[in-house]
């Protein structure tokens, strides 16, 4: 069975002819949840975005589930994989309700308009899966996303973009701009939702605690390049005071 991931020799040269991914190699097997460390410019972003197809490769290979999708736009892309971003109000449409926005996760990538008749049909599915989360925001289905709170919109990013279970997350420090209580609250419902799911993810983190208590694999990222690649048991022996050392901290 082919990989969720496949990047082979990943080279991205920027027009000063540095090399923000230096020939890369990584390979995500199905189910798989990974962390990804790095100090500020390390590329974790940039891997993010070749993956995405938002920047292309300037030489070397994408693949997902074993197709080529190297020259392929985002739009294309967009089939496979979900993206939520740090900022809450990257993932949300905010003049839009939660429950137009939670229809139109649903319907991405189907040429079918939002119709209101959906909408009707659908609100007891989105309050059920908007109840599961805990943070009230079941009772603010008909509120524009633009009048939640920072965490409740983080939440909704994350029920949106796996409402249609794509087949590979990309967290991209998700909860860094939330509070220490609402941000282990989204950690928790982000474990739940991969595992009840059995998704495959790739999580950004500025928070080590985080990259030690999440996920089977962790990877630090330095200079466009995976310097440590770590498995469950290698990750499980790993101490905070073991991060804190490569990072010089
Ligand atoms: N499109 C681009 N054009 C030119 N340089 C870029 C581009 N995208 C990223 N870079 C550069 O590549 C390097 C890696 O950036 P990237 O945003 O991937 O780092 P990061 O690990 O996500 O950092 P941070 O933790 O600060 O978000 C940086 O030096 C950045 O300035």
């Amino acid at each position: 069975m082919s990989n969720a991931l496949d990047i082979i020799n990943g080279v991205k040269t920027i027009s000063s002819g540095r090399q923000i991914i230096n020939r890369l190699n990584l390979s995500i097997p199905h189910g798989e949840f990974m962390t990804i460390l790095g100090g500020n410019g390390a590329g974790k972003s940039t891997l993010f975005n070749v993956i995405s197809g938002q920047l292309f490769l300037t030489s070397g290979k994408v693949e997902l589930n074993g197709e080529d999708v190297t020259n392929q736009s985002e739009e294309n892309r967009a089939k496979y994989i979900a993206r939520v971003f740090q900022d809450p109000k990257l993932g949300t449409a905010p003049r839009m309700t939660v429950s137009e926005n939670l229809l139109l996760a649903q319907l991405r990538g189907k040429k079918r308009g939002l119709k209101k008749r959906q909408l009707a049909q659908q609100k007891e599915f989105f309050f059920e899966q908007c109840q599961k989360i805990g943070n009230g925001l079941e009772n603010h289905l008909d509120t524009p996303t633009g009048n939640l709170s920072g965490g409740q919109r983080q939440a909704l990013s994350l029920l949106m973009a796996t409402i249609q279970k794509p087949d590979l997350l990309l967290l991209d420090e998700h909860t860094a701009a939330l509070d220490p209580k609402t941000s282990r609250q989204l950690m928790d419902l982000t474990e739940k939702t991969i595992s009840e799911n059995n998704l495959t993810c790739l999580m950004i983190t500025h928070r080590m605690e985080d990259a030690l208590k999440y996920g089977n694999r962790l990877i630090v990222l330095d200079s466009g390049q995976v310097q440590k690649d770590m498995d469950e048991t290698q990750k499980n022996q790993l101490e905070l005071a073991d991060l804190l050392m490569f990072f010089n901290l």
